[in-house]
């Protein structure tokens, strides 16, 4: 062995005995165990990189613990895998935040000025704070009621129109995920920007399909400039297009939603060209999951001839045929279709891959039991939860449409593991919206066409490729299908009474999670 070989070695060795010491020693006692030290501080990012949303799985699998904890250079991860943390997470809102990293996200990926990052930045735990403040502004644009029903219509009523439209054409050839994304990018900024969407110019559209794919970029501060650099053009161009809607007053003609948002930023002093910015970020909040989302449900109904069958026979039910005009009605469904809503409920099981992040703005005790130190970040990975046989049964690695229909005499799986929509304070406000759009656009398609791939059969995209930004996966691929209209009638969607609320995350249960108001 050479002198300079041995000498590398002796400092490689070093190296790592230094680092596994550090690493013991800086590690309290009373925090999560630390796992995955093989190489420490390095091997989580490794994992991480190579496994993505799967390596919080493998993990679980391997060591078997309630909480743990990833060190990495300069940051501590406490990753939770037991359902019965996940309530004790969220009620410490305040010393486990969201908003710390909204705030950052609002610097990074809107690019709002130092002004406006400083009004959002302030009070970030307090209920005057502006992101504190912000579920409870929104409230009533997107709970029950007449104005989460008129933005329902609206979106459904266009997708409505434009499978209308299509079927007029005859049989058609797509590519199903680049088709779909298009129909629910127009029928959801429809109904939340009204008139003036500016979606409905193409170029807009172009633009926010160059920007979200980087968004990582942004969050992670990469210099998107120069390493996104489309990317960073796109999101000005959208930024200069939100300024125009807002100053010219054309959002007074969108939903209660868009308007509310104005209203608190007039209300905190944030101009309307930095609102401008921030409707960036309302765009990722709208779009990001609705789209592939509607892709997945689409992609589980018509490649099962079970499903699709079942599905059909529900809502054929509720098809009222009155002069020759095939009418289906929205309130059926969403309250009389309940294997539809639990192959919807599986589609989020079985794809999701969002992670609920939370900041330390302190020292605290979780549970009077783990240790969570002030910076470092707490996770909770849904894949995990939705993965878990103890819940789900030994059928978890199967998709079962009917899952979560309630049968008398079933026991009812956990509802906090599902998380589809997150969880506390910051469950997705967005998601009685998102529901009857994705419910509605699939009951359209299954009633009125059949699709089949161009290739014969159906083969399910992976989603390695996927960034980790949104709470479901884009496929790696498209695939091309076949749309055929099963007749040539014109149909129409009727709307009765208004919203109820659907039981789709375990904060729409009754007495299934405590009241996090604040
Ligand atoms: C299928 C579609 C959607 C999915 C899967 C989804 C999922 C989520 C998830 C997982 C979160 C984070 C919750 C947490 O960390 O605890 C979230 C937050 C949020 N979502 Fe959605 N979302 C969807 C559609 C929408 C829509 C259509 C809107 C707006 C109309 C929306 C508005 C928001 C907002 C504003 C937040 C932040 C809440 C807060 O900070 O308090 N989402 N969503």
């Amino acid at each position: 062995m050479s002198s300079s070989f041995a000498t590398a070695l002796g400092a490689v060795a070093g190296l790592y005995l230094f680092l596994r010491a550090l690493l013991h020693f800086t590690q309290d006692v009373k925090e999560p165990p630390s796992i995955a030290n093989a190489i420490p501080f390095i091997s989580p990012l490794i994992g991480m990189s190579a496994k993505k949303a799967k390596f919080y799985n493998a993990m679980r699998d391997k060591y078997n613990l309630p909480i743990y904890t990833l060190r990495m250079p300069g940051s501590r991860l406490y990753v939770v895998n037991a359902t019965a943390l996940i309530p004790a997470v969220q009620r410490q809102f305040r010393a486990l935040a969201f908003t710390a990293i909204e705030s950052d996200i609002a610097a990074n990926v809107g690019g709002v000025s130092k002004v406006t990052h400083r009004i959002i930045n302030r009070n970030l735990v307090r209920d005057e704070g502006y992101l504190m403040s912000f579920p409870k502004y929104i409230h009533s644009a997107v709970s029950a009621g007449p104005h989460l029903d008129a933005m329902n219509r609206k979106s459904v009523e266009v997708l409505a129109d434009s499978l209308e439209a299509l079927a007029r054409k005859g049989p058609a050839t797509v590519k199903m995920f680049e088709w779909i994304r298009h129909e629910l990018l127009i029928a959801t900024t429809d109904g939340v920007y009204g008139p003036k969407n500016p979606y409905r110019n193409p170029a807009m559209e172009k633009a926010w399909y160059k920007f979200e794919p980087s968004i990582m970029t942004f969050v992670l501060k990469l210099q998107p400039q120069l390493l996104a650099k489309e990317a960073y053009q796109a999101r000005e161009y959208m930024a200069k297009t939100w300024q125009r809607y807002f100053e010219e007053d054309w959002f007074k003609t969108g939903s209660k939603l868009v308007q509310c948002r104005v209203k608190i930023n007039d209300e905190f002093e944030i101009s309307r060209k930095e609102t401008a910015r921030i409707e960036v970020l309302g765009s990722i909040a709208i779009l990001s999951n609705t789209l592939p989302a509607t892709f997945w449900m689409t992609y589980h109904i018509f490649s099962d001839p079970v499903v699709l069958e079942d599905i059909r026979t529900e809502l054929s039910k509720g098809v009222k045929e009155v002069d020759g005009v095939p009418t289906i009605d929205m309130a059926h469904v969403k309250e009389c279709c309940p294997i539809l809503l639990s192959t919807f409920q599986e589609m989020f099981r079985y794809n999701a891959i969002g992670v609920s992040a939370r900041i330390a703005m302190e020292d605290h005790l979780l549970e009077g039991k783990y240790l969570i130190k002030k910076g470092s970040t707490v996770m909770i990975p849904a894949h995990v939860q939705h993965t878990t046989t103890s819940i789900w049964g030994d059928s978890v690695n199967e998709f079962y449409h009917k899952r979560f229909v309630r049968e008398p005499g079933t026991k009812r799986p956990n509802p906090i593991a599902f998380r589809g929509f997150g969880g506390g304070t910051t469950l997705c406000p967005g998601r009685h919206f998102a529901t009857t759009e994705v419910l509605m656009f699939s009951a359209l398609m299954v009633l009125r066409y059949d699709i089949r791939p161009v290739n014969g059969t159906w083969v399910r995209p992976p989603t390695d490729k996927s960034p980790l930004v949104a709470a479901i996966p884009i496929p790696d691929w498209d695939i091309d299908v076949e749309l055929h209209p099963r007749d040539d009638k014109e149909w129409q969607v009727s709307f009765s009474g208004y919203d109820k609320e659907m039981e789709i995350a375990a904060e729409d249960v009754e007495g299934a999670t405590e009241n996090l108001n604040h």
